[in-house]
Order: C-alpha cells, then structure tokens, then sequence
C-alpha cells in the first residue's frame, strides 16, 4: 500500500529559482509544500496554516548578509507559534549566524546549495520534532483546560455586543437540551469555548467533555482514534484502546474542524451517529455509546454541501441547532472589553501592575482586521503585556509595526508589505486548498476561468 505523504512545509526565500527546485523535489515526500519570496506575509500565512516546518533564508534584502531579518522573522514565527520548527536556510561562510540562531530557538539549518537528501534527512527529522512538540503543548493546554473547568462556568466568556448576546441566548436554551449543535465561526472566534461553555451546562457536565481535531487525523488513524480498536488489528496496535467515542460515553463529544473531513470517512462517523455504536478496528461487536455531539468547523459547509465536499446527511445530523460566533471585526464594542479581560489575566500571571488600554490603541484596535480574530488579540495583548512599561497600554506597546497589521478590508492592500498580489496569491492557495487542489472548482470560487487560473499559478509558482 502506497504511504499516506504528511507534513505541511513552508519555504520562505528570495531566490524564485531555489523555491521552484525544492517545490519540485519536496512535494513528493511531503503532503504540502508552499513557497514564499515575501517574508513579511509570514503572520498571515501562519494564521491561515498550521506549518510542521518553517524553512526560512537568513537575508532577503540585497547585498545584506547580516542575517538580521532571519533572526527577526525567526523572532516572529516563535510568537505566534511557539511549537513552531524553523530550519535556516543559509549561505556557506554564515554558519557563526546559523548556529547562533539555533541558540535563538531555531531547530537546525542546511547550507546552499544542499543535496536533496540532505534536505530531506533534515526536514525527516524536523517534521519528528514538530510532532513532539504538539503532544506536549497538547498536554500542557489539556492540563490548563482542567485548572480553568474546574473554577469558571460562564464567566470567562466575554462580550455584550449583539450578536455575542444572541448566541448567549441560544446556549442558556439549548445547553440542558440533548440536541446536536453545530458551532461555525472563523478561527479564534471562541467555537472551544462556546462548545465547553455547552457542556459545561448541560445534564452531562459532571462527565467528560472529549475535544478530537478532525483536521489533524491521518485518515489511516481516523477509524481507530474515533472508534478505538483491538490488540494487534495493526502493527501499532498494542493493546486495547477504546477510542474517543467510547471515552466520551455518557458526556460530549466536540469534533472540531468538521468541515476538513474527507468524503469516505464523513460516511464512517455518519454510520456511527445514525446507530449511537460503534466498532473497535479489528473486533466485531458494536458497543453502544451515549454521546452528546457538538461539531464545529470555520469553513463554509453548507457551500460544501453545494459543491458535494459535505455530505448534506451528515449536515443534517450534527446541526439540530446552529450557532454561528462573529468576527471579531463585526463586535468592535467588544475590543475594550476583552482587552481589559486579557490585561487582567496576563498582568496576574506576569505580576505587573497594568489598569486597562488607552483609547488610542482601542481605536487602533478597532480599526485593525484581527484574522485570527480573539486568540490574536489574546496574543498580542500576552506580548503588550510583558513588553510594556506603561501602566496604560498605548498604541506603540501592541507590536502594531505596519507590516505586520493589514487594517481593515480595503486598506489591507496599502501596506509597505502587502500588494494586491500578495492578497491574490492568498486568496489562490486558499481556494485551492479548500477544494483540495481541484481546479476547476478553485476558479469557480475565485470568479475566474480555468485558464487565467492556471496562468496565475504559473506566475506565482505556486
Ligand atoms: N468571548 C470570549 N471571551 C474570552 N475569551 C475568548 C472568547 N472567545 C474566544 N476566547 C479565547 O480565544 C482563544 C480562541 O478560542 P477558541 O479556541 O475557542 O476558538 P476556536 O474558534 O475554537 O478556534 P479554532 O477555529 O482555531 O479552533 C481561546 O483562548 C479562548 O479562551
């Protein structure tokens, strides 16, 4: 049986010419492989992606060999992802920087101009690395999760904007009920917490809430992950494992990222929701479990039932009652009020004594897109924290370098950084990785032919 390729490669360099040879060379090992010529698209990019490795060149400017923006980019990748796997690209004779980049948290480096299976060996070892990393921050959240159930009911969810105040509404009606909900909402949008909120009030709350990131199964795991399975059904198969259906017997059970599951195993999770059993790989009796089900996905699901990338039964299963969370940018009276919630929590927990945000970086606030909506603007408000030393934030404490900021709609492509084909290339990869790679339903989505589709993908190498 041919195997499944995994692991999500970024390049970031200039040289369009290296970017195209690695592309080609690397696509075979690994599942996706995208390429960058513009750093400064690097938040963006990382908001829209979970990268396993970050190859990144140590000097994009001309004639500059300082390494300086490596290790400012390198800076910023850490930030935003502190799980982040950053291998360095670097010339032969900069080897001093590499190492002292290493030392700044990068993972290794190779030298230009590498042998492909140095390369390969590298990226191998980095993608095993990526992976550890996630199951300890994994086990870290899951440890914090436990600390805040145990204390917080409604509390910690903030906002009294209209749309916030509806869906409060909807969870105080639905949560004692055992209906199937359906979370939508962009990322960072609070879908977690809403469903634990759920379940937090609901008849089950004194059993367990099981959390499974659909998007991140292997297909080869899903059945055995969800459905568990029996010693030795396959080579890693030690021993009997229930799997998170049965773990989630008599609780919830949120299957987060719902829209990212493929077709085959949309009719297996159907087949086990339709009959309330399911069966361990490898055994043959169904054991029945009694599961409250809360789905959630930031993709546009019933477009995807349009287009056959859902499977409208399925759909109709898991939405009895449909909550869907707003941007951050549609509850700007919200900004203050969570800006003001974060300071308090991380002034706590970095003993500093900060009162609140001035209204200049309020209005600054309100004015930005926030992509990545609250968990971004909990991030940077972490950041403003431990960097500031105001006792009132002010604009300049909020990392809002320009670059790194797209303001809202329009102005997003007036940035230093941004161009409109740097927004277009975006815009590109994303389609096409929301219909997994399928041109002409790529350049459905887009408004474009098929044809001024594949010209673009020629222009951008992607
Ligand atoms: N209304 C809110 N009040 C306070 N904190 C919030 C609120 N909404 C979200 N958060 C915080 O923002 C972060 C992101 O929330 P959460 O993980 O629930 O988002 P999500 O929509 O599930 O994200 P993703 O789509 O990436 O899985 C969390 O730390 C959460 O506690």
């Amino acid at each position: 049986m041919k195997e499944q390729k995994t692991g999500k490669i970024l390049i970031v360099d200039d040289n369009e010419d290296l970017l195209k040879a690695a592309k080609i060379y690397l696509k075979r090992h690994f599942a996706q492989v995208d390429t960058e010529t513009n750093p400064g698209i690097l938040p963006i990019l990382m908001a829209n992606e979970q990268y396993d490795v970050i190859m990144l060149d140590m000097n994009f400017t001309k004639d500059v060999s300082s390494g300086q923006e490596g290790f400012y980019w390198l800076d910023r990748i850490l930030e935003m992802d502190s799980s982040a796997v950053v291998v360095l690209i670097t010339a032969y004779g900069d080897v001093n920087t590499a190492v002292k980049a290493i030392k700044e948290g990068a993972t290794d480096f190779v030298l230009k101009p590498w042998e492909n299976e140095k390369l390969l060996a590298t990226l191998n070892a980095a993608l095993q690395l990526r992976q550890t990393k996630l199951e300890v921050s994994e086990l870290k959240n899951q440890q914090q999760q436990i600390y805040r159930d145990i204390d917080s009911k409604f509390k910690d969810i903030i906002g009294q904007s209209d749309p916030m105040v509806k869906v409060f509404e909807t969870i105080e009606r639905v949560a004692g009920t055992d209906a199937n909900i359906l979370i939508l909402g962009e990322n960072g949008t609070g879908k977690e917490l809403i469903a634990r909120a759920i379940h937090r009030n609901s008849k089950r709350y004194r059993e367990a809430f099981v959390s499974v990131d659909l998007g991140s199964i292997t297909p080869t795991l899903f059945e055995s992950e969800l459905f568990g399975h029996k010693k030795g059904s396959f080579t890693d198969a030690k021993e009997d494992r229930a799997g998170r259906f049965e773990q989630a017997n008599k609780g919830t059970l949120f299957l987060d990222e719902i829209g990212n599951l493929p077709m085959p195993l949309q009719a297996k999770l159907l087949a086990a929701l339709q009959n309330r059993e399911v069966t361990r790989v490898g055994a043959n009796k169904p054991i029945p479990v009694n599961i409250r089900l809360i789905s959630a996905t930031n993709m546009p699901i019933h477009n995807m039932v349009y287009d056959n990338s859902f499977r409208q039964d399925l759909l109709y299963r898991i939405n009895t009652i449909e909550i869907t969370l707003p941007p951050l940018r549609d509850r700007l009276e919200d900004i203050p009020l969570l800006a003001d919630h974060f300071i308090s929590i991380y002034g706590k927990k970095y003993n500093k004594d900060i009162r609140k945000a001035g209204e200049a970086l309020i209005k600054r606030m309100q004015k930005y897109h926030w992509p990545g909506n609250i968990r971004e603007l909990q991030h940077s408000i972490e950041r403003a924290v431990i960097m500031t030393t105001h006792s009132v934030l002010q604009p300049e404490d909020l990392f809002m370098s320009k670059q790194l900021l797209p303001e809202r709609n329009e102005e997003m492509v007036s940035l230093d950084h941004l161009n409109i084909e740097d927004v277009e290339k975006i815009l590109i990869r994303k389609a096409l990785q929301k219909h997994n790679g399928h041109i002409t339903r790529a350049a459905d989505e887009l408004g474009l032919t098929r044809s001024s589709l594949y010209r673009r993908l020629e222009r951008y190498g992607l």
